[in-house]
């Protein structure tokens, strides 16, 4: 099984993959994580120098790289993973793949994004907490039809980590 996590930034698929690999005893792979070990760049550095058209492609045939190759995993892909190319497709159309949505609100994105900006270069230029509310807001609205592709979809507000790591066990078995 390969358990692909899914969700807007910050909606805790790092830090929820990490922990739920390691209770599955199954390997762990960051998306982000990948390009940035390939490319030897950070993600924030890629989008400047080589431009986010270059970071989609690569972002696309590591996804295909991954799902073709490995099994037992859990992976963890970028915000925009599922909203780019038919990447979607190739993630729901895998028997292999269970995929997970990890749901929150606008009020708990808005939150957490406002500390933990600067290393997302789609965001880092956000001011204020009404501005990121607001674009957060239409970019959920745009992307929301591919996060609810997911077979399984998972409400994490106002949830620890733990929880929701117990909640996905609880819906993959
Ligand atoms: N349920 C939770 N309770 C408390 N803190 C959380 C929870 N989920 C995630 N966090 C924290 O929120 C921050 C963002 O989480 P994380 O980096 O895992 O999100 P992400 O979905 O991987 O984001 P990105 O798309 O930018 O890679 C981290 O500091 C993480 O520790
Ligand atoms: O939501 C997005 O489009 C992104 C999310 C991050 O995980 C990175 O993949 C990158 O910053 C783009
Ligand atoms: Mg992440």
């Amino acid at each position: 099984m390969i358990v692909v996590l899914i969700g807007y930034m910050a909606s805790g698929k790092t830090s929820i993959g990490k922990k739920l690999a390691n209770k599955l005893s199954y390997d762990f792979i960051d998306l982000d994580d990948l390009i940035e070990e390939k490319e030897k760049l950070s993600v924030t550095q890629v989008f400047k120098s080589k431009g986010e058209v270059y970071f989609r492609n690569q972002e696309h045939l590591h996804l295909k790289e991954v799902l073709s190759s490995k099994n037992n995993i859990v992976l963890s892909v970028g915000g925009g993973t599922p909203c780019y190319s038919n990447n979607m497709d190739i993630i729901v159309n895998n028997i292999k793949v269970k995929s997970i949505y990890l749901k929150a609100s606008i009020t708990t994105l808005t939150e957490k994004l406002m500390r933990k900006k600067a290393q997302r270069p789609l965001i880092a230029h956000i001011e204020t907490e009404a501005a990121m509310a607001e674009f957060i807001g239409k970019h959920l609205f745009e992307r929301v039809q591919f996060y609810n592709q997911a077979e399984i979809v998972l409400t994490v507000d106002n949830k620890t980590k733990g929880d929701i790591v117990e909640d996905i066990i609880l819906k993959l078995f």
